[in-house]
């Protein structure tokens, strides 16, 4: 992590009519970070998210983001065919659900190459070779290639979404819950996974989590979120084992005891 900040998230605010979803959020985020989003359901977390990853217009503020050439875009001033490029290319969106982020069905191997052909790859075996490489690095055996995600367990399906998204080498990806709705043994196989991936792609993530196990496991950095506010930021191992706002004091002693 160095340099300059990748993501610029200034006074953001997103509201429903009168109801606020998030409210007044500035943060920085830098290559090679995860920085993970907490806050019990209804926080404004997923509002956040979305408006930063360009799929919710805010309703004030901005947020910009550094393309490969070092320029900081406003968000808000790109094209729509830019904005689809970028998502396409240099960002990668994890869904809680795989459904939401994979095509169930069309085979494995094609729901890892249409990502590569959506940036200008055209040559079979290249294709074929780099869903191959990643489906070993998701740990999905190369010889389930030609099936479908609807014939994979959640873990699977999972794991081949992340495939997914990293196949283009991406520079920013965005999660929302990536392990919520997996059973507690396959979560951790998982997060280990991921952690791992990011860690050797040097990732920038934004992380949203219910769960602070996950984002102590994950993340460098976190930010605490009550009624569409950050309450608390900092360190992730500072902000669990010191944390200073009564909220987050609460949160963190009802993680149960393992
Ligand atoms: N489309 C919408 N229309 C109206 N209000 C909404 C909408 N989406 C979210 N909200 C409200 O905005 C606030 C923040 O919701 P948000 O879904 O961002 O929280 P969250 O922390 O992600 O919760 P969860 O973990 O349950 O998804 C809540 O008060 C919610 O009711």
């Amino acid at each position: 992590m160095s340099g300059e900040p990748i993501l610029c998230v200034r006074a953001l605010e997103k509201r429903y009519g009168a109801r606020v979803g998030c409210t007044d959020v500035s943060f920085d985020v830098w290559s090679g970070e995860v920085m993970a989003i907490v806050g019990e359901s209804g926080s404004g977390k997923t509002t956040l998210l979305n408006c930063i990853s360009g799929r919710l217009p805010p309703s004030s503020g901005g947020v910009s983001y550094r393309m490969r050439d070092g320029t900081l875009r406003d968000l808000a001033e790109l094209g729509e065919a830019e904005r689809r490029f970028l998502m396409r290319t240099d960002w990668g969106f994890v869904h809680q659900n795989p459904i939401d982020g994979l095509r169930m069905r069309v085979s494995a191997g094609a729901n890892v190459g249409e990502r590569l052909m959506a940036v200008g790859e055209r040559h079979y075996g290249r294709i074929r070779g780099a869903a191959t490489d990643w489906l070993g690095r998701v740990e999905i055996d190369a010889g389930r290639i030609d099936d479908q995600p609807v014939s994979f367990s959640g873990g699977m399906r999972q794991r081949l979404q992340i495939a997914r998204n990293l196949v283009t080498h991406p520079r920013l990806v965005f999660m929302d819950e990536p392990t919520g709705g997996l059973d507690v043994s396959v979560q951790a196989r998982v997060l280990d996974l991921l952690r791992g991936l990011v860690a050797d792609l040097g990732l920038a993530v934004i992380i949203v989590t219910h769960d602070l196990a996950v984002a102590r496991l994950l993340s460098q950095r976190m930010m605490v979120m009550k009624s569409g506010r950050v309450i608390e930021a900092g360190l992730t191992d500072r902000v669990l084992d010191d944390p200073r706002h009564a909220y987050t004091q609460l949160l963190v002693a009802s993680i149960p005891e393992s």
